[in-house]
């Protein structure tokens, strides 16, 4: 089984190139699909309390037989659990349905900006990383204004930005912020979810270039844009050619062209995170 390159993290850790995304795999299907990825070679299961499937992660990363810190486990806060007891709160309550004693990445889902309290959130994370119940300590769909004020206050910086990120919407900008904090840049919904460009132009023909399939070009872009994708899928074979990008090199031509196929607004729902409200 081919190993994963790694991302160094600002906090001396270390994260797989590519990582799972477990949404929205549930019950025994989901375990199974879990299970799957981790034997696929994956040692990254992302998940969310509002996923509601940290009881089937446990069980993959049990049923997988690994040792323990071969697997990255990572969770997220929602914005219900903002304020500092209730995010103190929130992290126990993962630890006990993941049955595990620590999250290796634990982040905050969204900053719900007309609440106020992100801020109460990143608090606790840095407590509970004291304390040793989380390794890595990050956010989810943070602008540079979110971010800017979380360290300002606790002179943390967040080990990864997990943000929208896909060909239809490339994220320079945050890309950039990123790269200046020194924060890791991770793509949700990397493939382009239902909005896939699997057949543009720009993908398909890297993919006969290279002799691999779209997806694979559309992660290694990811790859080379130093962006940690974390693509979901339920189905093993999928799942094993998804992790298969590291044999080829897109040229600089490519990875513009497939950057080229960004939108005005290309976000797949309208997740904007200065208005998105998460509960
Ligand atoms: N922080 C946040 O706010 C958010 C985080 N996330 C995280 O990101 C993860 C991934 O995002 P998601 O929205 O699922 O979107 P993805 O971009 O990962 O797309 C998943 C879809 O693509 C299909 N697919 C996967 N691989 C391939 C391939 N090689 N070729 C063709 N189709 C493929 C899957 O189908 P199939 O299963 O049949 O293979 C599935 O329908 C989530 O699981 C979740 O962990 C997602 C949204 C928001
Ligand atoms: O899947 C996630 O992680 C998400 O954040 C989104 O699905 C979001 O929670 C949402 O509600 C989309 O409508």
């Amino acid at each position: 089984m081919a190993r994963i390159p790694t991302y160094d993290l600002n906090d001396g850790t270390t994260l797989p190139a590519i990582g799972f995304g477990t949404y929205p795999l549930r019950g025994e299907d989901g375990t199974a699909a879990m299970v799957s990825a981790l034997e696929a070679g994956y040692r990254m299961l992302d998940t969310a309390v509002n996923y509601e499937n940290e009881a089937e992660v446990g069980e993959a990363l049990r049923r997988s037989s690994l040792p323990r810190d071969e697997v990255v486990v990572a969770s997220k806060i929602p914005g219900r659990h903002h304020a500092y007891d209730a995010a103190i709160a929130s992290v126990r309550g993962s630890l006990e349905r993941l049955g595990v004693e620590r999250t290796d990445l634990h982040l905050i889902h969204w900053p719900n900006p007309s609440q106020g309290t992100y801020v109460e959130a990143w608090r606790a994370l840095v407590q509970l990383q004291r304390d040793g119940l989380v390794r890595s300590i990050g956010v989810s769909n943070f602008t540079e204004e979110h971010l800017t004020r979380i360290i300002d206050d606790t002179g943390v910086v967040p080990a990864v930005n997990q943000v929208e990120l896909h060909p239809r919407f490339p994220q320079a900008g945050m890309r950039e912020v990123h790269a200046r904090l020194g924060v890791r840049t991770e793509a949700w919904s990397p493939m382009g979810k239902r909005r896939a460009p699997l057949e543009e132009r720009a993908v398909a023909d890297a993919a006969d270039a290279h002799g691999v399939s779209p997806g694979q070009v559309i992660l290694r872009w990811h790859v080379q844009l130093g962006s940690l994708p974390i693509p979901k899928s339920a189905d093993p074979q999928r799942q094993r050619e998804n992790l298969d990008v590291f044999g080829f090199e897109l040229s600089d031509e490519e990875v513009d062209a497939i950057s080229g196929l960004a939108e005005d607004d290309g976000r797949l729902f309208g997740g904007d995170p200065d208005t998105h409200e998460e509960r």
